[in-house]
């Protein structure tokens, strides 16, 4: 029989990072309570406390009585049916390993833009096989939005993704906002690997910058990088999507020109000749496509789609290829 979510569904919200912090903001527009698993005890007595989050968009204010705050993830998922997780996919397994609560009957979001390392599967893919939540109990939310304009109360689209469009619209009303526009979707696998493709055309379109390329050649390169990302769907999974929807072009124009993107920034660096390592030192939040360009690569081994721009970030990140010859030798590949 077919899942429906109740309209009255308690949300919970995994993650204490901007995004997770920016989605309970969301929430709490809608929702009287909203569970919040904080694994870090000083964060967490800092919210109960002083209602907000000490690290991430400080300026955002909650009321505390309004949470379920709790740093023991059985006690948020066993009082939510909704359980969205917004820890970065680098973290997912290690956010989730306390987990005894079974998430059979449950309703799982992904807010999450990464695949799983390791397992090389999408957070779809790992919430269904590792906890065995059917596909038609599963969602994700996407589109282009930075926590940070969230913060701001900035207008913003985001596209909610469920196997059943009913399904997608009763999430869609938790997350609807003055400020929060959103659409609805059935594509999971193709706005999942949109989302975590886009965070590796970001760092490459930050290399260039960074080697001192113009606007003139940063358009050609997302283009050539939206081009590549509707190849690789359309080989891998072909289906009658519009990839200039906002979700997928959208999320790779945001994370590509916005000063909030983290993605953006580290590839900035790389391309001013700063290590990885030295550039990741300088992150404090995680950029995604750093883990994405070794996953992909791995992932395409077997698909084997033409994917220059992504295989460039993937020399100068993992192999030491020097980014101004490589940036310069993707030159010669690009329409
Ligand atoms: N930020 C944004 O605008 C958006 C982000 N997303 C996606 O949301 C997901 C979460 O990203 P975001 O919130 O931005 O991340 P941030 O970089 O803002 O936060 C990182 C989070 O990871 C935690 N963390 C760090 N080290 C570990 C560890 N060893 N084990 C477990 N957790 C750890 C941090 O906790 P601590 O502070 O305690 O170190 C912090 O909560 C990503 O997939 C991202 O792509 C999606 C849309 C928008
Ligand atoms: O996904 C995002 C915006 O839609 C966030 O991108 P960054 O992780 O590059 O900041």
């Amino acid at each position: 029989m077919a899942y429906n979510i109740d309209r009255n569904a308690r949300c919970a919200v995994v993650g204490h990072g901007s995004w997770a912090t920016a989605l309970v903001k969301i929430l709490l527009e809608n929702e009287r309570n909203v569970g919040w698993y904080i694994r870090n005890r000083d964060v967490l007595e800092h919210v109960r406390k002083h209602g907000t989050n000490p690290r991430y968009l400080r300026d955002v204010r909650f009321d505390p009585g309004s949470l379920h705050l709790s740093d023991s993830l059985d006690e948020v998922a066993r009082d939510a049916e909704i359980v969205v997780l917004a820890a970065p996919s680098v973290y997912l397994k290690t956010t989730l390993e306390p987990l005894t609560e079974p998430l059979g009957d449950k309703f799982i979001v992904s807010a999450i833009k990464g695949i799983v390392p390791d397992d090389l599967i999408t957070v779809a893919e790992y919430v269904n096989r590792r906890y065995d939540v059917p596909f038609d109990q599963i969602g994700i939310v996407s589109g282009p939005c930075h926590a940070e304009e969230v913060a701001l109360e900035r207008l913003s689209y985001l596209t909610v993704v469920c196997k059943t469009l009913e399904n997608s619209r009763i999430l869609g009303d938790k997350i609807r906002t003055d400020y929060i526009n959103v659409g609805h979707s059935t594509d999971i696998y193709g706005i999942e690997y949109a989302s975590v493709l886009k965070n590796i055309y970001a760092i490459a379109v930050g290399i260039a910058v960074g080697l001192g390329y113009g606007d003139n050649f940063l358009a050609v390169l997302i283009s050539n990088g939206a081009m590549e990302m509707s190849r690789f769907m359309s080989q891998t999974y072909p289906s009658n999507r519009n990839t200039f929807a906002s979700a997928y072009l959208g999320d790779l124009l945001v994370t590509s020109y916005s000063q909030f993107s983290r993605n953006r920034r580290f590839g900035l660096m790389i391309g001013k000749g700063y290590s990885v390592h030295s550039a990741q030192m300088e992150m404090s939040m995680v950029a995604e496509g750093y883990y994405a360009a070794e996953c992909i690569m791995k992932i395409n081994r077997q698909r084997g789609v033409d994917m220059p721009i992504a295989r460039m970030v993937y020399d100068v990140l993992y192999d030491g290829a020097s980014p101004s010859v490589s940036v310069g030798r993707l030159t010669g590949r690009l329409l």
